[in-house]
C-alpha cells in the first residue's frame, strides 16, 4: 500500500506588476495567502510534508549515488511538494514523476496527472515548451532511456491517446473513432475498445503521435485562456517486456512471463466559472461537462480518502468516463502522481483553495501497485515483435509504400472490426431490451384482455340473475350506456369502443358471427355460408342459396344468440335534460316488447292447443289401427263362413252398400238367420254379425271425429300462421336483439310448419318477412345510434355546462363570503365606532370630572391663599 503523490504547482502570474492585494506565497514546502502587507492571512496556510521535502531534496541530490539509498527514499521521495513560480517542469519531473515512470518500466502500472483550475498551467506542466519540456516528453524520453539500459529484457511500447469531449471519448490518433466505449474483462481490464494503438520504437515516433493527437484535440478560447482545453487527454504507453536469456537458460517460467505496464500522462481539463469565462453556447456545455467529470473525480477522491484506504464502501468510478478509465489509478493497482496546478492571483482564491482541499484529500488515498507479470504462451510481444520484424523486411525491400499503405489498410480493417463487433454487442443489448419491453407489453395486454373477460363474465352473469329475477324472456329490457375512462381505452378481444363512444361488449362465448359493431361500419366479416349479406345487416338479403332448413339454421344461429350487455346510463345522466329523450326511446322499445310478449304468449297457447290436438290424433290413430286389427280378424272369421266382407279401408258407404246388397238371408240382421240349416252355425254368425255392426258403427263414429279433429287441426293451424305473421310484423319495429330472438321464434314455428305445410311457400314469405325486419332493424338501430350520439353531444355540453356552474357558484360563493367578511369588517368597525365613542364619552367625562377637580383644586388654592393673607394682615 502506498499513497498517492500530491504536489501544488503556482504558475507565475499573468502579468508582471507588482501585486497591489493579497497573493500567495510559497515557503518552504507550504503556500499560504498573504494580505498586501505581507503578513499570512489565517486558514489560508497550507503546508506539505515539510520532512519530506527536505529529504526529498537530499534525495534527489544522492540520487544517482547510492541506489540503495535512493530505494530506501523512493517512498518518501513520492511525498508531496509544492512548486513556486519559478520551477520548471524538469524540477517537477524530476522530483515528482520520475520515480514512477521508471516503476512504469519495471511493469507498475503509473498514472500522472494535471488538475486544476483553468489557466492554471495544467496543460503547460504536461506537454511543456519549446524550451521547458512537459512531463509528456520527459517521461517518453525517460522510458526509452531505461529500457536501453535494461540489457537483459527486450521491451515493446504500443502507444494511444484520447480524449474524453462531452462525455464521450474520441482516439485522437484516428479522429474517425468516436464514442468509444469503456469495457471491463479480466484479461485486459478497464480498457476503450476499438482505440488505436501504435507499436513505437523510438522517442521520435512517440512525439509525431503526440502532434498529430494534439492537433485533434478540442481547444478553445475562453476570456481565461487563448487556448483553454476543452477535454481530457490521457496519453497512453502500454510496455510489455520479456526476459532475453530465458530461451537461452532453457527456464520456460520466465520465457512465458511478460510484464505489461500502462502508464497514463492526463492532462484534464480546468475547472472554470462560465462568470469569469463567459462561456456560453458551445463554451457552456463543454464546460458544464468538464465541471461534472471532475466533480466526479472529486466524489471519488473523498470516498477513497474517507476509508483511510480500508473500509472505502462503493465508490462511484462509473459515474464519468474519466474516473472510470482512471479507475486502476485511484486506489488501485497503480502508482499515481497528482500535480495540482493553481493560479496565485487574487481573484482566483476560492479556485486555488478548492484545489489546494482537492490536493490534502488527494494525499490521503492508498494505492495497491505491483508487477504486472502476464503468463502466456502467445504472448503478444512475441507474435506482434515477429510481426514487426516481417514488416520491417518487407518496408526495407521495393514497394515499401504499398505494403506501408497494406499495413494501414489491415489495421483499420480490424480497427473496423472491432468497431463493428462493438456495435453488434449493443444493438443485441438494445434488442434484448425491446424484446423485454416486447413482452412485458404483452403481459400487460394478456392481462387487460383477462380483466375485460372477467367484466364481460360479469357482466353475463348480472343477466342472467336479472333474468331470474324477472322469471322473463330472454330479452335485455333496457339498453344502458356504459362510459368508463379505463374500459374506453380498453379495445382487447370481443370489446371495442364504438363510434358512439359507449363501451360495447360482445359476448365472446356465443358469438361466433361479425361483431356487433361492426354493423356500425359494415366491416363484419361475412359467414362462410353467407356469402350475400347485406351490407351492414347481420341477416342475409337473399335466400336463393339456402338449401335446406338446418342451413337456414347455421347460418343464424350466430346472430340470433349474438346479444347485447345490459347498457345502464350513467347515474347522472339521470337527471340530465336528455335522460327523457332516452328513456322515451326506451319506453318505446318496452311498448313493442309487451307486444312482443303477448304475441309470444298467444303463440305458446296456440302451439300447446296445437299439441293437444296433435296428442288426441295419436290416440286417434292408435285406435284406427286396433279397429283395423278388429276388421282383419273379422275378414278372417267371414272367410271361414264364406262371407265377403270390404275391405276395412273402405269408407262407410261402401260398408253400407255391402250390408244392403246382402243375401236375403243375412239382410235380416237382427235375428233372421232361417236359410241356415244349421242352428249353431247360425248363432254363431249372428253374434259376429252384432259384433261386426258394433264394429262398424265404432268405425264410423271414429272416422267422424277423426275428420272433425282434421277441421281443428287446420284452424289452428291457420291462427298459427296469423299470430307469427303480426309477430314477425311487429318485431319489424322492434331493435335487432328483438329481432333476432323473434326470428329464433319463427324457425320454431317454421318447424312446426314443415309437417304441416308446403315449406317453399313459406320460406318465401320467411324472406319477405326477414328483409323488412332486418331493415327495419337497421332503421332502428341507425335512429337509436343518432340519439345516443345526440345524447353523448348533450352529454358532453352539460358537462361542460356544469363545470361552468360549478365555476360560477364557486365564485359566487367567493364572492358570498367576501361580502360577508366585509359585513363583519363593517360590523367589527361598527363596534369599534360605538367603542370608540363610549371611550371618548367617558374621556369628555373623566375630562369634566378632571376640570371640575381643577377648579376645586384652585378655589381651595384661593381660599387657601386667602387664608395665608389673612394671617398674614393678623
Ligand atoms: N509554469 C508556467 N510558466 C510559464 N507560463 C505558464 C506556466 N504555467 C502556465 N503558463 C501559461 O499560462 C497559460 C495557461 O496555461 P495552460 O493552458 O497550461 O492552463 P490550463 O490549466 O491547461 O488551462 P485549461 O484548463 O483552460 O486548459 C498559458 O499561456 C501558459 O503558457
Amino acid at each position: 500500500m502506498e499513497r498517492i503523490c500530491v504536489a501544488v504547482r503556482v504558475r507565475p502570474p499573468e502579468t508582471q506588476e507588482p501585486v497591489k492585494g493579497n497573493y500567495w506565497r510559497v515557503e518552504d514546502n507550504g503556500i499560504s495567502l498573504h494580505n498586501a502587507l505581507g503578513t499570512p492571512i489565517s486558514g489560508y496556510s497550507y503546508t506539505f510534508g515539510k520532512y519530506y521535502y527536505a529529504l526529498s531534496c537530499i534525495c534527489f541530490l544522492l540520487h544517482r549515488l547510492t541506489y540503495i539509498l535512493k530505494k530506501c527514499c523512493r517512498i518518501q521521495c513520492l511525498a508531496d511538494h509544492v512548486f513556486g513560480y519559478d520551477s520548471k517542469n524538469g524540477n517537477i519531473y524530476e522530483i515528482h514523476t520520475k520515480e514512477l515512470i521508471e516503476a512504469a518500466v519495471h511493469g507498475f502500472n503509473g498514472t500522472v496527472f494535471a488538475y486544476g483550475q483553468t489557466s492554471s498551467g495544467k496543460t503547460y506542466t504536461m506537454q511543456g515548451s519549446s524550451e521547458d519540456p512537459g512531463i509528456i516528453r520527459l517521461a517518453v524520453y525517460n522510458v526509452f532511456q531505461s529500457i536501453q539500459s535494461i540489457s537483459d529484457r527486450e521491451f515493446l511500447i504500443r502507444v494511444s491517446y484520447m480524449e474524453i469531449y462531452n462525455e464521450e471519448i474520441n482516439d485522437l490518433l484516428a479522429p474517425e473513432n468516436r464514442k468509444l466505449q469503456v469495457h471491463e474483462n479480466l484479461e485486459r481490464g478497464i480498457f476503450v475498445a476499438g482505440l488505436r494503438e501504435e507499436i513505437v520504437n523510438s522517442p521520435e515516433q512517440v512525439f509525431e503521435l503526440v502532434e498529430l493527437g494534439e492537433a485533434n484535440r478540442h481547444v478553445g478560447e475562453t476570456n481565461m485562456n487563448v487556448r483553454s482545453s476543452r477535454s481530457h487527454t490521457i496519453f497512453r504507453m502500454v510496455i510489455e517486456s520479456r526476459d532475453k536469456n530465458a530461451e537461452i537458460n532453457g527456464n520456460s517460467y520466465d520465457k512465458d512471463a511478460v510484464r505489461v505496464s500502462v502508464l497514463n500522462l492526463v492532462d484534464l481539463a480546468g475547472s472554470e466559472r462560465v462568470a469569469k469565462t463567459g462561456a456560453g453556447g458551445v463554451r457552456l456545455k463543454e464546460g458544464t461537462h468538464i465541471n461534472k467529470s471532475l466533480m466526479s473525480l472529486g466524489t471519488v477522491i473523498n470516498k477513497l480518502s474517507e476509508g483511510g484506504g480500508k473500509q472505502r464502501g462503493h465508490v462511484p468510478y462509473r459515474d464519468s468516463k474519466l474516473t472510470r478509465i482512471l479507475q486502476p489509478a485511484l486506489g488501485g493497482n497503480a502508482k499515481t502522481a497528482i500535480i495540482c496546478t493553481v493560479a496565485p492571483e487574487e481573484i482566483h482564491t476560492d479556485e486555488t483553495r478548492g484545489t489546494l482541499q482537492f490536493a490534502s484529500r488527494a494525499k490521503r488515498v492508498t494505492n495497491c501497485a505491483k508487477v504486472n507479470e502476464v503468463m502466456t504462451d502467445a504472448a503478444l510481444l512475441k507474435r506482434q515483435k515477429r510481426e514487426i520484424e516481417e514488416l520491417r523486411k518487407k518496408l526495407q525491400g521495393s514497394h515499401s509504400g504499398v505494403l506501408e499503405q497494406e499495413i494501414l489498410k489491415l489495421r483499420n480493417d480490424m480497427l473496423k472490426f472491432e468497431l463493428e463487433r462493438e456495435k453488434l454487442a449493443m444493438e443485441l443489448e438494445e434488442e434484448r431490451k425491446a424484446q423485454l419491453e416486447r413482452d412485458r407489453r404483452i403481459m400487460e395486454q394478456q392481462q387487460k384482455i383477462e380483466n375485460l373477460s372477467t367484466l364481460v363474465i360479469n357482466s353475463d352473469q348480472d343477466r342472467n340473475s336479472y333474468k331470474l329475477n324477472s322469471g322473463e324472456n330472454n330479452y335485455p329490457r333496457r339498453l344502458s350506456l356504459e362510459i368508463s375512462d379505463q374500459e374506453r381505452r380498453s379495445t382487447g378481444n370481443g370489446c371495442r369502443e364504438s363510434s358512439l363512444g359507449c363501451r360495447v361488449t360482445l359476448r365472446k362465448e356465443k358469438f361466433q358471427t361479425p361483431a356487433f359493431e361492426s354493423f356500425f361500419d359494415g366491416s363484419a366479416e361475412k359467414p362462410r355460408s353467407c356469402s350475400r349479406l347485406a351490407d351492414g345487416s347481420p341477416l342475409p338479403s337473399d335466400f336463393g342459396n339456402i338449401a335446406d332448413e338446418d342451413m337456414w339454421m347455421t347460418m343464424n344461429k350466430g346472430h340470433v344468440t349474438a346479444e347485447l350487455d345490459f347498457l345502464q346510463s350513467t347515474p347522472n345522466r339521470n337527471h340530465s335534460p336528455v335522460a327523457s329523450y332516452v328513456s322515451s326511446v326506451h319506453d318505446i322499445v318496452e311498448g313493442y316488447q309487451g307486444e312482443i310478449e303477448s304475441l309470444k304468449q298467444q303463440l305458446e297457447k296456440a302451439l300447446q292447443e296445437k299439441q293437444e290436438v296433435e296428442k288426441s290424433l295419436e290416440n286417434q290413430l292408435l285406435l284406427n289401427d286396433e279397429l283395423k286389427m278388429a276388421v282383419s280378424d273379422l275378414q278372417e272369421i267371414s272367410k271361414e263362413l264364406g262371407i265377403a266382407i270390404p275391405d276395412c279401408k273402405d269408407d262407410q258407404r261402401g260398408m253400407s252398400s255391402y250390408l244392403q246388397e246382402r243375401s236375403p238371408q243375412e239382410k235380416s240382421v237382427n235375428g233372421a238367420c232361417v236359410s241356415y240349416t244349421d242352428e249353431g252355425k247360425e248363432n254363431h254368425f249372428s253374434k259376429l254379425k252384432a259384433k261386426f255392426c258394433k264394429f262398424v258403427n265404432m268405425f264410423d263414429h271414429y272416422k267422424k271425429e277423426n275428420s272433425e279433429l282434421h277441421q281443428q287441426c287446420q284452424m289452428l293451424n291457420k291462427q298459427l300462421n296469423h299470430a307469427v305473421a303480426s309477430l314477425v310484423l311487429n318485431t319489424g319495429n322492434g331493435t335487432e336483439i328483438e329481432g333476432r330472438s323473434l326470428q329464433n321464434e319463427e324457425q320454431v314455428a317454421g318447424k312446426v310448419f314443415t309437417g304441416l305445410e308446403d315449406q317453399t311457400a313459406h320460406r318465401d314469405a320467411d324472406k319477405e318477412r326477414n328483409k323488412f325486419q332486418s331493415e327495419e332493424s337497421m332503421n332502428l338501430w341507425e335512429r337509436l345510434k343518432m340519439s345516443a350520439e345526440h345524447v353523448s353531444l348533450l352529454d358532453n355540453k352539460l358537462a361542460l355546462l356544469t363545470i361552468e356552474k360549478d365555476a360560477i357558484s364557486k365564485a359566487l360563493d367567493n364572492e358570498l363570503n367576501r361580502q360577508e367578511q366585509k359585513q363583519l369588517d363593517r360590523r367589527f368597525c361598527e363596534l369599534l365606532v360605538d367603542e370608540l365613542k363610549q371611550v371618548s364619552a367617558e374621556m369628555a367625562g373623566r375630562d369634566t370630572m378632571l376640570a371640575l377637580i381643577c377648579r376645586g383644586i384652585r378655589e381651595f388654592e384661593d381660599t387657601m391663599e386667602e387664608k395665608r393673607s389673612v394671617k398674614l394682615v393678623s
